[in-house]
């Protein structure tokens, strides 16, 4: 029996990719872990079988098309059985990117049992002090890069059916770390940051699954997410994020008060994803204002912080 064992971590949203294909994303200090078992012992056909904790009646198809695509890139074929088990911190269906964060880990995890190395964040802050640039660069050793293994976990949201775009800015915020604007039609960064902000979510009871949103509604305020794209890839992430709360509350039929309460208290608000969380970003003395107006609404209110180091090994 092989073992791998990974995490990668939550995020929250600065510009929703249904209207435009354009996207963009922060992971937050919340993560999902993935450990992965390969018994190579032959079998008459191989079998993947997938389990959250905690949830005995999720849908685990996306973990288990990570698993063999994964083995597919390692050109491991999977004689035997696997198992993925996902343990997350993270709500699922909730606008916070579990589906990423675990799709990433699942990854992760596998190359980590097929002892295929995947490039660290420090092979990555190496490659941008050599100046390169190229966002796919590895480390010496690394087979594969982040982003390459970002993408696998992409194409398996795509065939599992559990996203519209595809959601490469939510998966490459949370493989990545901090903050990236993406082309969810070319699975391609326009934009990375590293900002640091106090994070505060509201999770509400509900969920939504993004693959049921409203899409046709969404594409209405594509002006709006073209200007947030625009404010966004010039650096004020915060007026981004506000502007895509309201154009996404009112497109998605959210409320629009957690917006009001919290916008001349933080830097940013939004409605996160398809919903139903809200996430703001900030001072901690302004979170903290907006923590006891939000802390009344029903279900989760939680502080967190940005995280920057993204998906990670062992
Ligand atoms: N911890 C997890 N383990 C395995 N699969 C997960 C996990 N979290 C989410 N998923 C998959 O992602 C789907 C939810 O995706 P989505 O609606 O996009 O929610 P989110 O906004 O939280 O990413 C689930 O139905 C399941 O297939
Ligand atoms: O499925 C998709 O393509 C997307 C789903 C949304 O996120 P959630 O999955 O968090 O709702 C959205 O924010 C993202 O830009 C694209």
């Amino acid at each position: 029996m092989r073992t791998g064992r990974a995490r990668a971590p939550a995020a929250g949203t600065v510009l929703n990719a249904l209207a435009t294909g354009v996207g963009s994303a922060f992971a937050i200090d919340a993560y999902t872990t993935a450990t992965v078992d390969l018994d190579p012992t032959a079998t008459s056909e191989a079998t993947v079988t997938g389990e959250v904790a905690g949830a005995p009646d999720a849908d685990t198809r996306l973990v288990e098309r990570c698993v063999e695509l994964a083995a597919d890139r390692a050109g491991t074929s999977l004689d035997g059985s696997a198992h993925v088990r996902t343990e997350s911190e993270i709500p699922m269906a909730a606008g916070l990117k579990s589906s990423s964060a675990a799709a990433n880990a699942t990854v992760l995890a596998t190359f980590d049992a097929l002892g295929v190395p995947v490039e660290g964040a420090r092979d990555e802050d190496a490659e941008r002090e050599g100046g390169s640039g190229d966002d796919d660069g590895g480390g010496d050793d690394a087979l594969v890069t982040r982003v390459e293994a970002c993408r696998i976990g992409v194409r398996a949201a795509r065939d599992a059916g559990v996203t519209v775009t595809g959601a490469f800015d939510d998966a490459s915020a949370s493989m990545l770390g901090a903050l990236t604007v993406t082309d969810n039609d070319e699975d391609a960064i326009l934009h990375r940051d590293y900002p640091v902000w106090d994070v505060l979510v509201w999770t509400p009871p509900e969920r939504a699954y993004s693959a049921d949103a409203d899409v046709e509604g969404c594409r209405a305020v594509a002006p709006m997410a073209d200007l947030a794209a625009d404010l966004a890839l010039g650096g004020q992430y915060g007026r981004a994020m506000t502007v895509n709360g309201l154009a996404f509350c009112a497109a998605l039929d959210f409320p629009t008060d957690p917006l009001v309460a919290a916008m001349s208290e933080v830097t940013g608000v939004s409605l996160s994803g398809t919903g139903p969380s809200f996430v703001a970003i900030g001072d901690a003395a302004g979170i903290e204002r907006v923590h006891e107006t939000w802390a009344a609404y029903d279900g989760e209110t939680w502080r967190t912080t940005t995280e920057t180091d993204g998906g990670t090994q062992g």
